[in-house]
């Protein structure tokens, strides 16, 4: 079992990582001061295969825990379906002290994350993991959110779990399309802080796609290791924790075009950060060659380079409403070598529009 720590004064938690995790779950509640009441939230298909047994190690633990479950995909993130945990929260007679856990993918953290810091002004919040993207990313750090019909992510708080439990056991249910979506995130961590990384996905492909045990460990510890660093350093995103965001200006205008359905966040993070490598090469900041390795090592990891039903105009409007841009300027993340970014806000429109233009099928 492996421990990354996020260190945030009071707010710090751990992050638990094997093969596994049953006992850890057990002593963090036996030792934890909750309300006997809790509910777990959890979506369509994470909840018949996980929920009863959560539900049980929780009892074994001292809590009463209702399992909740919500449809699974993006469109639960919505304050529609947020609306309905309040009720189901206050109908269970949660109090201030009751934990909500997340079991299941982002979608659910986020959303179950929201209803944390919001219900009774902040509850106690777990987050039990169970996609590669959650474990590797959504999970850590506090970002919780529900989407409006104008934007991803636009309604929402920073929020720290108590702690987050990573069982890689839950990865043997997880459809392929899901490890690939996953991966997107973990390209993300070896282009902006850690270029051995990058090169350890190249040259492990196999084992990386096949999440053999050792190679899934280190990928998700590693990444685990870089979010925490930098969330410790900048909970708030008042500037380094900007880096986290790099492919997202484009991935979050694909993923509005085309209705949350047609990409997963990953996939769309995939060509987002193809698009932040070619915007990168065009201004000179990295080489041809670099931008190259970018595109190369996401083909390889299954992941497209290229989004259908997008259009440059639509896209380039979009990306005014992202969270990084201020005062009317896009705070675009750019790469500077593999392993590291650099923030510019003068990107010139017709070198954005260039590499969207690039990123679309048309
Ligand atoms: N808060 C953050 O910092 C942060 C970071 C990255 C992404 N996100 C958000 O996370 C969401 C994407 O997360 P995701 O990719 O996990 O999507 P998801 O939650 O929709 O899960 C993907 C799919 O896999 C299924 N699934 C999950 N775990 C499974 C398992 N063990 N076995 C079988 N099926 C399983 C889910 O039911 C779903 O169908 C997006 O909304 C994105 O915006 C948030
Ligand atoms: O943790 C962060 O910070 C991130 O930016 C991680 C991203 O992978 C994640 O998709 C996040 O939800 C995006 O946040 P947003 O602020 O751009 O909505
Ligand atoms: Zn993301």
């Amino acid at each position: 079992m492996r421990e990354v720590r996020v260190e945030l004064g009071e707010k710090s938690y751990s992050i638990y990582i094997g093969y596994g995790l049953e006992g850890e779950l057990r002593s963090f509640v036996q030792t934890a001061s909750f309300s006997k009441k809790a509910m777990v939230v959890t979506d369509t298909n994470v909840g018949p295969l996980y929920g009863a047994k959560i539900q049980t190690i929780l009892r074994e633990a001292g809590l009463e825990a209702a399992v909740v479950t919500v449809p699974a995909g993006e469109s639960s993130k919505s304050l529609a379906v947020a609306e309905d945990l309040y009720t189901k929260a206050i109908e269970l007679g949660l109090d201030r002290k009751s934990p909500i856990f997340a079991l299941g993918g982002g979608v659910v953290g986020d959303l179950a994350g929201f209803i944390a810091a919001t219900y009774m002004r902040g509850v106690p919040f777990v987050q039990l993991p169970t996609s590669l993207l959650a474990q590797v990313d959504s999970s850590v750090g506090g970002k919780v959110a529900v989407n409006h019909k104008l934007g991803k992510n636009l309604i929402g708080a920073f929020y720290q779990p108590k702690a987050v439990f990573m069982d890689l056991e839950l990865m043997k249910t997880l459809p392929k399309r899901e490890i690939y979506t996953g991966l997107g995130e973990i390209i993300k961590y070896g282009i902006i802080y850690d270029r051995e990384f990058f090169a350890f996905l190249e040259q492990n492909q196999q084992v990386v796609l096949d999440l053999e045990p050792e190679a899934a460990t280190h990928m998700i510890a590693r990444s685990c290791e870089i979010k925490a660093a930098v969330v410790s350093q900048d909970e708030q995103e008042a500037g380094l924790r900007r880096i986290l965001n790099f492919g997202h200006t484009m991935a979050h205008a694909i993923e509005k075009e085309t209705g949350y359905t047609r990409y997963n966040h990953g996939e769309a993070v995939a060509i987002g950060i193809v698009g932040a490598a070619d915007i990168s090469c065009q201004l000179g900041l990295i080489a041809p060659a670099d931008f190259q390795r970018v595109v190369q090592l996401t083909e390889n990891l299954h992941l497209p380079t290229k989004a259908e039903g997008c259009t440059v105009d639509a896209m380039y409007g979009d990306i005014f409403h992202d969270k990084k841009t201020v005062a009317g300027k896009v705070n675009w993340v750019l790469m500077d070598s593999v392993g590291s970014v650099v923030c510019r806000n003068d990107v010139p429109a017709d070198v954005v529009k260039k590499a969207m233009s690039a990123r679309i099928i048309q």
